[in-house]
Order: structure tokens, then sequence, then C-alpha cells
């Protein structure tokens, strides 16, 4: 019999203007224990915990189970039955990336049990098709925060074909940048989310977000406060999708009074993201906190730190 345990961070995607191409990965995690079984008799068996174990499939539509199977047509190789213990620590559709923990754990997980066949950049290209835009699956594999983008890569010559692939850049973060979540305690589905946006912008908004990507990018590298509070502005995506998270202005303006660079939707949301300096954190988490209190959410609302390792081999029995 064989086993594996890996664990695989949260992520946040956007950070503001890098609408499907940046995202970061959190130090809160997900855990999945991958038991090879040699019985033909039960193909699958999923065993979920956590707060939220109940709203998991455990039969074969479950994401993960998904993955791995992806894996396995991948590499074009019949699926063994396993059984897939889950412990859950990322909230699920909450924008923390819940679905990119699943996907990243099928596919790492079933690499792992076949020997590791596939290199890690095979597993992105794979993970970013199956959840159909790379911003937080790809933080999730490799940690860190990570700009993408798809480049067009030519065959020779003579056959004049191409095939789209992604490139993946690194963008240091500052140590003295903080992430600060608040998570309320509804769901938003990232397919709804999507549902509300345009499907063409103006010029004025490609420029507007051009620029304060570049803001953003550098503002994390250096930390410097005057170019993150510039950064964090969108036209692509927060404007149309404000409205779905209830309290989304007050909160926004507590967490700006109490120090704050700025503040973002975390993914396609309800999550809201600040960033800030250490020193300023845990004002910023009891404003976030108790704005949503008056307005009767419930929410956690915690001071993360940047993942920089990704998805990773835990091998701790479940
Ligand atoms: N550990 C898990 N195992 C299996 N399926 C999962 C797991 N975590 C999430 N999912 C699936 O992913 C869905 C949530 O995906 P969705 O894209 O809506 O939100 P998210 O990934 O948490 O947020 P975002 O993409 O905005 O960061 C869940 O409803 C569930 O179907
Ligand atoms: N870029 C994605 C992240 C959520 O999966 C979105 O905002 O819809």
């Amino acid at each position: 019999m064989s086993t594996v345990s890996i664990a695989v961070p949260a992520t946040t995607a956007n950070l503001g203007p890098g609408f499907d191409c940046i995202g970061a990965a959190l130090s809160l995690y997900n855990e999945f224990q991958f038991t090879q079984l040699t019985s033909t008799e039960t193909a699958l068996k999923i065993n979920v915990t956590g707060a939220e174990a109940k709203r998991v499939q455990t039969d074969e539509s479950n994401l993960l189970y998904q993955a791995f199977l992806q894996f396995y047509q991948h590499i074009e190789k019949t699926p063994p039955p396993v059984e897939i213990d889950i412990k859950l620590g990322v909230p699920l559709a909450r924008g923390l990336g819940s679905s990119a923990t699943a996907i990243v754990g099928g596919l790492v997980g079933a690499n792992l049990l076949t020997g590791e066949p596939l290199r890690q950049v095979e597993l992105m290209q794979l993970a970013i098709q199956m959840e159909g835009h790379p911003d937080n699956v790809v933080p999730a594999l490799l940690g860190g925060c990570r700009l993408a983008a798809t480049g067009l890569n030519f065959e020779p010559q003579r056959h004049r074909e191409h095939r789209e692939e992604w490139e993946i850049c690194n963008i240091p973060w500052h140590w003295n940048v903080v992430p600060v979540v608040a998570i309320p305690d509804f769901e938003l589905s990232t397919l709804e989310a999507r549902k509300v946006l345009p499907s063409e912008y103006s010029r004025g908004d490609a420029i507007f977000n051009t620029a304060h990507l570049g803001f953003l990018l550098r503002g994390l590298e250096t930390g410097r406060g005057d170019w993150l509070r510039v950064a964090m502005q969108d036209k692509i995506h927060q404007p149309y999708r404000k409205s779905l998270i209830p309290g989304y202005d007050a909160v926004y303006s507590a967490a700006l009074s109490a120090g704050a660079y700025g503040v973002v939707i975390s993914g396609a949301g309800p999550t809201l993201l600040a960033l800030v300096d250490s020193e300023k954190a845990e004002r910023v988490c009891q404003a976030m906190q108790s704005v949503w209190q008056q307005e009767e959410i419930k929410s956690e609302v915690k001071a993360l730190k940047v993942d920089f390792q990704g998805a990773r081999r835990t091998d701790v029995e479940f």
C-alpha cells in the first residue's frame, strides 16, 4: 500500500489591478492524503474533516479527484482505486483559492503516487488548463507571488504551428507588507462573480490598470507606502463585484482609516484583503472585523504571511 500526504496553500488572486494574472500564496493550508488501495471493490473513498466538511463532495465529482483522474488521463494510465483524506483549512468559495488547492492537490498527489513522471512545469500547465486562469493555481503550486502570461511558443519553423504556454515571473514581496484577510461567513462562487463582469473595456480602463499594476509590482518589491497606496485600484473587476459583498464600502473605509495601504477583493470575493505594514496589522484586523460585526456579518479576520514554498509533501499521518 502506498500513501502520500501533501499540504497546499490558500492564495489571493488579482491583488487589485492584476485581474486573472497575479496571485500570492498565503499561510493557510488544505491537507490531502492519498492512499492507493489494493482492493478492486472500492474505486474511491473520500473522507473530509474541518469546519465546512459537509460542503465538499465525496463522490467522483469531487474536484480533487477530478484533478487526480485528469493526471492519469494525461499520462495515459488507468487510475488506481484510492482513498483520499481531506483536512480543510481553506474556507470554501471565499476568494482564497480553495478550488486551486483541490486542483493542485489532485495533480501533485497523483504525480507522487506514480513516481513523479511529470515535472512541476507540466503539472502547472495542467492545473491552469483545469482552473481556466493561472492566478490561483500557479502560486498554490510554486509558492510566493507570481505573475503569469501566455506566450505563443513556436514549433520549429518548418512546422509553422504554435501552442499556448504560460510564462511565470516571480514577484518579490517586501517583508514588511503584511496581507490581512477579512473572511465573511457567506460564500460567493467564482462562476457567479465572473458573470457580472463586462466582456469589453475602454482604452482608458486598460491604461488605468496597466499603470496601477506597475505600481503594485514596484510597491510589493520595495514596501513603499506611497506606491502601494496608489497601486491597489482597479477598473476591471472590483467596481462590478463590490455590490455582491454586503458591507464592502464600510469595511474598505475602516481599513484605510486604520492605516492599511489599500483594500481589494481577494480573488472573486467575498474575502477582502488589506495590505498593511506590520505595526498596523493588528489595528487593521480589529477595524475590519468590527465593521462587519456592526452589519451583523460574522467574519474571521487575520494577518497572514506569504507562503514561499507552495504545494509540498508532508507525509504527516492523518
Ligand atoms: N478541498 C476541496 N476538495 C474538493 N473540492 C473543493 C475543495 N475546495 C474547494 N473545492 C471545490 O471548489 C469550489 C469553490 O470554488 P470557487 O472557485 O467557487 O471558490 P474559491 O476557489 O474558494 O475562490 P477564488 O477562486 O475566488 O479564490 C467548492 O464549492 C468545491 O466544489
Ligand atoms: N482571477 C479570478 C480569481 C478567482 O478564481 C477572478 O477574479 O475571477
